[in-house]
């Protein structure tokens, strides 16, 4: 059990270091969680910025990818982070950061996604903010192309993309740009399709003819060719429409094209991928992002990230409060070590020893006393240098007996004795002896008072004899005694003769001086078992343990004669009567004392000087 007992408590010392390498842990979440509650808030802080991208920024691409869904998700993310560079570098106005950053970004998107194709970053006020040729590789311009820009120059009403908006599709805002290459296979696949009035039919462009006859333009209307429309595509751009449009456009282009079983995706509502397969060789798609969707996601993630937080916080609270816990029971074992220490140190005697009364430990209050150094004493007998009464085996089997003792004894500490209030406590263990802890406060001053005191209150104030409640406590102890014993036992009463006199003569100091000598007088005759008391006035007592009536009235006529031979002081005579009694078995102290009075009273009737016996 005791091994069991040090496994557990060796466990739990282990746990403690291991919430303490946990608090570490725990520190470092709430680093984490800090950098990332600042790094919110400067997220937070560029909120504004994000909202007018959302507001201001259309991305519209024209790109050729080889694993479009493979694609779609890095590119959503990738489009975010392109858009939100292109937001704070034009809040900062900088266009040569600006040029570097897409550069940049569109190296990696390319060599990420094998993209091809155009992509335009576009204002909705129509302002063209920049734009890549994939026939050309990287090109940053703060201005339309050149032949954008003299298509938009001959015809004004496409100069910007509210006019246009404003005359033809009042819901969206629109722009149109020529782009080379690519545009010609997809006329290419058009004209494969349907039939030329097809669809100019089915295009309401309001525009200048020879732009049509050069151009493919979609729009949410619908598809129509132009002259040089090898060279030609027209880029989109549907303005913010909501789903419903969006859906109906793709209706519309499905429709128009036939292709109502291939594949044209609505995806979160408002990210549209529509994919036309034009010819053999490669997969041309439009790509229409929503950057409302991605902001949207973006919440989404940090309404899950404030639900990590709750419960991190959570965690993290149960393992600070397992901590503190621990760090509280550390400490209260801590101060209860320290306030066993400061009671063990303290200004009393305190020995711990084992069952055969060996030292185990001892404190430096009781050290000094015996004038020694622990390593003396440790591991010996405490006999060797404290002498106990009652000895120490027989305080160890008292204390054992009744687990545990409490009384007075009288020690000797090298040449100094004194006397402890002693107090031994019991130790059981289940791997070891028995120890018993002493604690003893040192009570001699407590006990010269006491005796004083006991002294004081058995003791006559002038003769210093004994006084009658001692006398009446040893009367009856000493009955008893006679009687279980059957021991005799006899008692005279002495009575000063016409002291009245004495003290009307010479006064009452010569009076109690008389008394004083009586006492003496009366001591000097008595053996030390004998009791002598002075019962009250001039009367005195004595009595006489294992006695016969005979031996006591000898011992009375001895008295009576040293008063007749004794001169007191002033030189004055004095004499007694006295009343000798033997206890007679069963009768009780006040019948000895009554038959004693007796006696008194017949001596002082026959003249006094005299003494009477009983039995007669
Ligand atoms: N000086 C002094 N006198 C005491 C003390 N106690 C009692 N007496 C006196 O002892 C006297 C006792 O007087 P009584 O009882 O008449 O006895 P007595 O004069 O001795 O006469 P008998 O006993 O009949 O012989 C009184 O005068 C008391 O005042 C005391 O403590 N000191």
């Amino acid at each position: 059990m005791g091994v069991i007992w040090r496994n557990i408590c060796q466990l739990s010392d282990h746990f403690r270091d291991k919430l303490s390498t946990s608090f570490g842990l725990l520190f470092m979440g709430w680093s984490i969680l800090v950098i990332f509650i600042i790094g919110y808030s400067l997220y937070e802080k560029y909120d504004g910025i994000r909202e007018s991208m959302t507001h201001d920024f259309y991305l519209t691409f024209s790109l050729y990818p080889d694993e479009l869904y493979h694609t779609r998700g890095l590119l959503t993310q990738n489009l975010f982070w392109m858009a939100q560079t292109i937001s704070f570098m034009l809040e900062h106005n900088n266009h040569k950061q600006l040029d570097s950053e897409l550069k940049r970004l569109w190296d990696a998107s390319r060599r990420n996604y094998q993209l091809a194709g155009d992509i335009y970053f576009l204002r909705r006020d129509g302002q063209v903010v920049g734009y890549q040729q994939q026939s050309s590789g990287y090109t940053m311009t703060h201005q339309l192309p050149v032949a954008v820009l003299a298509y938009l120059k001959k015809h004004p009403q496409l100069s910007t993309a509210e006019s246009l908006a404003s005359s033809a599709l009042p819901n969206y805002t629109f722009l149109s740009t020529p782009v080379l290459n690519a545009g010609g296979q997809l006329l290419g696949w058009l004209f494969n399709t349907f039939t030329i009035e097809q669809v100019n039919q089915s295009y309401e462009f309001p525009s200048h003819s020879s732009v049509l006859n050069q151009s493919i333009v979609l729009t949410p209307f619908g598809i129509r060719r132009g002259e040089n429309s090898d060279q030609t595509l027209l880029a989109l751009k549907l303005g913010w429409p909501d789903l419903s449009t969006t859906s109906a456009y793709v209706e519309r282009l499905k429709a128009l094209t036939s292709l109502k079983n291939q594949s044209i995706q609505l995806m979160s509502g408002q990210l549209l991928v529509a994919w036309f397969q034009f010819d053999q060789h490669s997969d041309p798609a439009v790509v229409y992002i929503s950057l409302a969707s991605i902001l949207k996601q973006m919440n989404d993630w940090i309404i899950g990230m404030g639900l990590m937080l709750i419960f991190l916080v959570g965690m993290g609270g149960l393992l600070i409060r397992q901590y503190v816990d621990g760090r509280k029971r550390n400490m209260q074992l801590i101060v209860s070590q320290k306030l066993q220490k400061a009671a063990f140190d303290s200004n009393i005697v305190m020995i711990v020893v084992d069952a055969n009364g060996v030292v185990q430990q001892i404190n430096q209050f009781c050290l000094d006393k015996i004038d020694r150094r622990e390593y003396q004493v440790l591991g010996r007998s405490l006999d060797r240098f404290v002498e106990l009464r009652p000895r120490v085996k027989p305080l160890l089997d008292s204390a054992r007996a009744q687990n545990g003792w409490l009384g007075q004894v009288k020690v000797t500490f090298g040449d100094k004795t004194t006397y402890l209030k002693l107090s031994i406590t019991v130790i059981r263990s289940m791997h070891q002896d028995h120890l018993f802890v002493f604690s003893g406060v040192d009570i001699l001053e407590q006990h010269i008072q006491t005796t004083r005191l006991a002294h004081q209150a058995n003791t006559d104030v002038l003769t210093k004899l004994y006084n009658r409640n001692y006398f009446n406590e040893q009367l009856k102890r000493d009955l008893n005694r006679s009687e279980r014993y059957q021991h005799p036992l006899t008692l005279i009463l002495v009575d000063l003769d016409y002291f009245k006199q004495v003290n009307d003569k010479y006064g009452h100091v010569i009076g109690d001086k008389i008394l004083v000598e009586v006492a003496n007088l009366l001591q000097l005759r008595l053996r030390s078992s004998d009791i002598l008391a002075r019962w009250g006035g001039e009367e005195f007592v004595i009595l006489l343990p294992e006695t016969r009536l005979a031996e006591a009235h000898k011992l009375a006529q001895q008295i009576q004669q040293s008063f007749v031979q004794h001169a007191f002081t002033e030189n004055i005579r004095c004499s007694c009567s006295m009343g000798v009694v033997d206890w007679e078995q069963g009768s009780s102290a006040d019948e000895l004392f009554q038959r004693a009075d007796d006696m008194l009273y017949e001596a002082k009737a026959a003249g006094r000087n005299t003494i009477c016996c009983w039995p007669r």
